[in-house]
């Protein structure tokens, strides 16, 4: 056994995976020996969940039934839409997601401790799957004091998210923006998210325990929650002229600037250009191109001065800023993205499992000492 020492597990091989690859050193990311350059013109992001599920592209039947179980997998329990409803207004929707989701597991009799029926296990997954936006959209709805329509079979993932958001089924741009976007987040190797998600369900606890895990470190601002960084970060420096005195004075502070650097990918992370190109056409749609131009000059700045890139969360924040959804639904909308990767590592886990028990190096005293008596301390 090696025991080696690397401080968060940097570049430490922990599992196998079919699911994705990402090459960091390319700037090249595919999920099953598909290029997301290609998924994102040829596939919609049904196909991609069918995708990593089952581990190959669905033939159109195939597709329609899967379609058709997806989008009747959506009702949430009535238990579930009461907590919606009465969870503090002001509540963080990443900590309405968690809850809800490990709230559905309470009513789903299904989820056992243990290994579990492989085909039971995908119709769990599934069920994760459709039901996540829903919990979000109705915590939205309920702390705007507006009511909850009932959920609907006739709308695409992303199309339903926005319809029950807004109230209004969206525009096909709209509906092919947000799926792109869900497409490009849908899996990402052994990113902090669905490494918890694995290292929750190695112990044969339950899915819905890995999902709720998952959402809990997809929430941090090093990983998922930095989409909604940058927003704030913009906002905060609220003028073109003021953004270079602005990430001055946070590198010299040796302040993290958001939705900039990654782990894995040394040159440009390959979901950012598409994520650039769509908000540059909502920019240039919408007619204010201030936000995009300031986020422009910082990853100048930042590629100039340290060598670093934008990452996936930069330029989608500024996709769903021009989408007019309101930032604190950025991350819980990567979640719902990322929950079609998370339940398909869960599952690749589950075919293969072992116990995740890495070490640590020991830095307290080496010698034991006697414990003193209370009065003595
Ligand atoms: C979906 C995702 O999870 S993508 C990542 C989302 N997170 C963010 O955007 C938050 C900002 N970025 C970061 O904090 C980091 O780049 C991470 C967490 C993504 C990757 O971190 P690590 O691989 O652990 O790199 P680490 O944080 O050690 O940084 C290495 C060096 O680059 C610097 N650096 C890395 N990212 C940034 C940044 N965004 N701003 C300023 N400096 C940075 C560090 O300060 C450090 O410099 P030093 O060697 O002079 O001390
Ligand atoms: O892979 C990572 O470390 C973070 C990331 O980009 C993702 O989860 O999409």
């Amino acid at each position: 056994m090696s025991t080696e020492y690397s401080k968060g597990l940097a570049g430490v091989i922990a599992n196998e995976s079919a699911l994705s690859d990402v090459r960091g050193a390319e700037g090249k990311l595919s999920y099953l020996g598909y290029d997301i350059d290609d998924l994102v013109e040829e596939c919609h992001f049904g196909e991609i969940i069918y995708l990593l599920l089952n581990h190959r592209l669905p033939n159109p039947n195939e597709l329609k039934d899967f379609t058709v179980k997806l989008r009747h997998s959506r009702e949430l329990p009535p238990g579930v839409i009461e907590f919606l409803k009465t969870a503090p207004k002001d509540a963080n929707p990443m900590d309405v997601l968690r809850t809800g989701v490990s709230m559905l597991g309470l009513y789903d009799k299904r989820a056992k401790i243990g290994e579990g029926d492989p085909e039971v296990n995908k119709e769990i997954a599934m069920s994760i799957v459709a039901r996540m936006p829903v919990i979000v959209a109705y915590f939205h709805r309920a702390r705007m004091g507006l009511s909850l329509p009932p959920v609907r079979s006739d709308l695409s993932g992303p199309a339903h998210f926005l319809y029950l958001i807004n109230g209004e089924v969206p525009s096909e741009d709209a509906e092919k923006t947000l799926d792109i976007a869900f497409t490009i987040h849908a899996d990402h190797g052994m990113n902090a998210s669905t490494f918890g998600a694995r290292v929750c369900v190695a112990t044969l606890s339950d899915i819905y325990s890995g999902v709720t895990t998952a959402i809990g470190t997809l929430k941090g601002p090093l990983h998922g929650g930095a989409n909604e960084g940058v927003i704030h970060m913009l906002e905060e420096i609220g003028r073109e002229d003021k953004v270079d005195a602005y990430i001055d004075g946070k590198l010299a502070r040796k302040e993290k600037i958001m939705g900039i650097g990654h782990r894995v990918y040394t040159t440009l992370d390959p979901r950012a250009p598409h994520l650039k190109k769509m908000a540059e056409k909502l920019t240039a749609e919408l007619g204010e191109p201030k936000w995009l131009n300031m986020s422009n000059r910082i990853a100048e700045i930042m590629k100039e001065k340290k060598g670093l890139n934008a990452n996936v969360d930069f330029y989608s924040a500024s996709v769903y800023y021009s989408l007019g959804i309101p930032t604190d639904l950025f991350t819980p909308i990567f979640a719902i993205a990322r929950s079609a990767g998370w339940v398909a590592q869960i599952l690749e886990q589950l075919e293969d499992n072992r116990l995740y028990r890495p070490l640590t190096l020991y830095t307290g005293p080496q010698e034991t000492m006697p414990v003193p008596p209370m009065n003595e301390r």
